[in-house]
């Protein structure tokens, strides 16, 4: 197994990072060109694994596709490849093999896709063929509750459709701010929509072709949120993000407000310092922004700061379960990351997590393990200002930001593999 030592000889942050750009608009903007008719150019197009696998799938002739471990990849191709001639097998890693796409499979087939699951009903691996003109419907309904993806993936082919689509949401919809992405990103092609209510109707229009640059990654940016959080000192700029941006994740800058972090805007720079007032306690919702999730609960392990989370309901299906990750790797550290029993929930039925305790070094240098799922080497990797750490198979990072480790050795962060 892979090992990283890793460690910090002081508590300041100082220095320019450039951040990559955002996996989750890279990965829209790859979509969308396939899907228009004349070509434009993709600026700081991500080169994460996730949208380099999409890019080199969209340009594929296999009749079978890997998405890896990548959950946009794998569901906007699922609906990317109802408009494909032929049949193609999609698959994924084990792991993506046991995140859901049963909704997503039900919608398509409504809409006249011919779809098999190779497996087991509700998930990867798939058969898909093309949708048939005499039986396509251009209603159907989806549920909102399980993955946004789902919507944006039957969205984004929307508009190639004869009649377009009127999608129901049904229930309570998970990360709203990804769907507003995929809305606003067709937008930006000349698409329009409208949305009222549970319904989001798309007219047949085709994708303007439009050169785009794409915006930093906010949830990579999270994680100097957390290096920041765990300084006395911390002067230090993010390039590439903007104040208004189509990503959620942006909340970061607000919700590390609590630990003392200012963030100000210029430009498309973004300077932290630590300045402001420090709150007692955090208490968030991530139902918006699940994938920063945590690196607030790794900001609140360090600093001792408790916290109490709720909208976390979709990190169960994740890179990893990632609620189990947590608690198992926080408590290496002496960190409670716990259920609160539903007397706390009452209210709202919300289920309300709480992060107790300053992570301390345990005799033995801790070794994290991160199941395969990049955020867990990221988020946890900042806790190296506070002692020597041990980060296990830390190339997960490749999934969403390969140059971490690399620009954390700009800081002054020692990063050496164990042999
Ligand atoms: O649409 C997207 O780009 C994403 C949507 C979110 O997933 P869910 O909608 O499944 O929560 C998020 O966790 C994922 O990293 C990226
Ligand atoms: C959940 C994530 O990605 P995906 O669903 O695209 O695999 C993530 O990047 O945190």
């Amino acid at each position: 197994m892979k090992q990283f030592k890793v460690a910090k000889a002081n508590r300041s942050i100082e220095g320019t990072i450039s951040l990559d750009g955002s996996k989750s608009l890279s990965n829209r903007a790859l979509i969308i060109r396939a899907l228009c008719t004349d070509d434009f150019q993709i600026n700081h197009c991500a080169t994460a694994d996730d949208v380099v696998g999409m890019q080199t799938l969209l340009d594929s002739s296999d009749d079978v596709l890997d998405a890896h471990h990548a959950g946009t990849t794998f569901r906007f191709l699922c609906s990317y490849l109802c408009l494909q001639s032929g049949k193609q097998t999609l698959t994924g890693s084990i792991r993506m093999q046991e995140r859901p796409i049963g909704p997503l499979v039900d919608a398509l087939r409504k809409v006249g896709a011919e779809i098999e699951y190779l497996k087991n009903d509700g998930y990867p691996p798939l058969k898909i063929g093309e949708i048939n003109p005499d039986d396509y419907n251009h209603k159907v309904e989806v549920s909102a509750g399980i993955s946004s993806q789902f919507i944006s993936s039957l969205l984004l082919i929307a508009p190639s459709l004869p009649k377009g689509l009127e999608i129901t949401l049904v229930g309570d919809l998970v990360s709203r701010p990804y769907l507003e992405m995929t809305l606003k990103m067709m937008e930006y092609f000349g698409v329009k929509h409208t949305w009222e209510g549970q319904v989001i109707t798309v007219e047949p229009q085709p994708y303007k072709a439009k050169d785009i640059t794409i915006e930093a990654d906010w949830s990579a940016a999270s994680y100097y949120y957390i290096m920041a959080a765990f300084s006395d000192k911390v002067d230090l700029v993010l390039e590439g993000l903007n104040e208004e941006s189509l990503q959620g994740d942006s909340s970061i800058a607000e919700i590390m407000e609590a630990f003392g972090i200012s963030s100000e805007f210029s430009g498309n720079q973004v300077h932290l310092k630590k300045d402001g007032a420090e709150k007692q306690l955090v208490d968030h919702d991530f139902l918006l922004a699940p994938d920063i999730a945590q690196s607030v609960a790794v900001a609140c392990a360090g600093t001792g700061k408790p916290g109490v989370f709720s909208g976390l309901k979709t990190l169960k299906i994740k890179e990893t379960d990632r609620i189990a990750a947590l608690q198992k790797e926080l408590g290496k550290v002496g960190v409670y990351f716990t259920l609160m029993p539903p007397k706390f929930a009452k209210v709202s039925k919300k289920e309300f997590y709480m992060v107790e305790g300053k992570a301390a070094s345990p005799d033995q240098m801790p070794d994290f393990d991160t199941y395969k799922d990049h955020r867990m080497a990221m988020a946890f990797g900042p806790l190296a200002m506070l002692f020597p750490i041990i980060v296990n198979e830390p190339d997960v990072v490749s999934k969403s930001y390969p140059a971490y480790w690399e620009d954390l050795k700009k800081l002054g962060f020692e990063v050496e593999e164990i042999i």
